[in-house]
């Protein structure tokens, strides 16, 4: 670098395997950036980056078969600049506003400053001040302007190993120059020197590392977690989907075993919603169940939850709630439903109804799937009944007298584990 002597064949060869690892993760980040579009900014940033320095370190290691503008100008240009891509792709990567000039600018100047100092070896201790001086407060910014979000999306613990070890490496680059300036000991000269091409080697060789593996692992937390996310919510409303709401009632159901507590399902159906999608369109379907589930989710309670159970069907739970209760709430939901119309594209205002099934936990219901079997039941009544109304689950027959049995218990949590609704 700089050009300081890689000719030792310990140091050649240490280069020639960062430059080839540079080159492996710069291709793995550009086919990460084909297959995941909605990473593909930041992840061409990190292509880019990877794939300069490999080019700089090959320039660097050829230095003797090659002209000095390339062999050390050269090198030296696709060793610094990439470190401008290394902000931006941070700032990508957490969605940062963008520092487009100031990038721009510090790019142009770093490149004008190692063309105007040229491939003279007497100007080797310049190269390597305005080397160590940008790398060192680059990385040094970058860890600072990406702590508060990383902090945010990962935690502090990932925020800090990540950070601790960059900021650690900003330091001691700018330690070493204020060490040897400092000193009139030792000449700057030292710099370009054999013995810190090693060091400087093996600095790089982890700094890379540290660099894609912590992102990578970021990318790959990332994407688990949305497909965690999409696995458990509807795409459309964003609500929790059947499976989903499976799991929870049966995380309830064993609530209610272990403390007694009671819960309560609606069940809610839009009414003639074939109609509004046959009269005004697919797609104002779509907004309008995208307009009731996020009526859903302000008036609900926070321990309250509700999905998208069906086409156009939703099923709530109302934990801590007894029948009664929860009618008066479905009974207040279908009218906040009928008094705000869904707005449509074209600024026309479309009127909704909604039918609502209601049932509350009652001492004969023996599973999850028996209560959404009388929710269900309620919900076909409410719309028999005309629609646009709610209606209450008769309580099921009470189960055989006698005081509450293990087996009994048991029986009923084996039932609700195997109950399919
Ligand atoms: N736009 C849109 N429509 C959907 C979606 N899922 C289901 N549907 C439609 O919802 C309609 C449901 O129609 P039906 O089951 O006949 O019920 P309905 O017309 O609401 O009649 P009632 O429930 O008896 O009042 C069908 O036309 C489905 O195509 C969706 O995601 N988006």
């Amino acid at each position: 670098m700089w050009g300081a002597d890689v000719s030792d064949d310990g140091v050649y060869h240490l280069y020639v395997a960062v430059a080839l690892q540079q080159a492996l993760y710069g291709l793995g980040w550009a086919a990460g950036a084909r297959l995941l579009p909605a990473s593909r900014p930041a992840m061409r940033a990190w292509a880019a980056f990877s794939l300069c320095t490999a080019a700089g370190l090959g320039l660097a290691v050829m230095r003797p078969l090659l002209p000095p503008w390339v062999g050390v100008v050269g090198a030296n240009v696709f060793l610094l600049l990439p470190f401008v891509l290394v902000w931006r792709a941070v700032e990508l990567f957490f969605g940062l506003p963008p520092h487009r000039g100031w990038q721009g600018a510090l790019a142009l100047g770093l490149l004008a400053t190692l063309v105007y100092l040229g491939p003279a070896p007497e100007q080797s201790t310049t190269r390597a001040w305005v080397m160590l001086l940008a790398i060192g407060g680059i990385i040094g910014a970058a860890a600072l302007r990406s702590h508060g979000p990383m902090r945010h999306e990962f935690g502090p613990v990932v925020a800090w190993v990540v950070h601790l070890p960059g900021l650690l490496a900003a330091l001691v680059l700018l330690a070493v120059l204020a060490g040897v300036a400092a000193s009139p000991h030792r000449h700057l000269q030292d710099l370009a020197s054999l013995d810190l091409a090693l060091p400087l080697g093996y600095g790089m060789l982890l700094a890379c590392n540290g660099i894609h593996l912590a992102y990578g692992g970021m990318q790959l937390t990332r994407l688990a977690r949305r497909l965690l996310h999409l696995s458990r919510h509807d795409g459309l409303t964003g609500l929790l989907n059947r499976r989903a709401m499976h799991d929870v009632l049966q995380d309830e159901w064993q609530r209610h075993l272990r403390l007694g507590s009671g819960f309560a399902l609606l069940m809610l159906d839009l009414d003639h919603f074939k109609q509004v999608n046959d009269r005004w369109g697919h797609h104002a379907g779509d907004l309008a169940l995208v307009h009731t589930a996020r009526l859903l989710d302000r008036q609900l309670r926070p321990t309250d939850r509700a999905s998208r159970h069906g086409g156009e069907e939703f099923l709530l739970l109302l934990p801590g709630v007894d029948g009664l209760t929860a009618l008066q709430v479905a009974e207040r939901l279908r009218q906040q439903l009928q008094a705000d119309p869904v707005a449509l594209d074209d600024g026309m205002r479309l009127g909704l109804t909604v039918s609502i099934g209601v049932a509350g936990l009652a001492p004969g219901d023996d599973g999850v799937a028996a209560l959404l079997r009388r929710a269900d039941a309620a919900l076909y009544q409410a719309k028999a009944d005309g629609r646009n109304q709610v209606s209450l689950a008769p309580d099921p027959p009470p189960p055989p007298q006698g005081p509450p049995n293990r087996q009994r218990l048991a029986q009923g949590s084996r039932r609700a584990r195997a109950d399919e609704f």
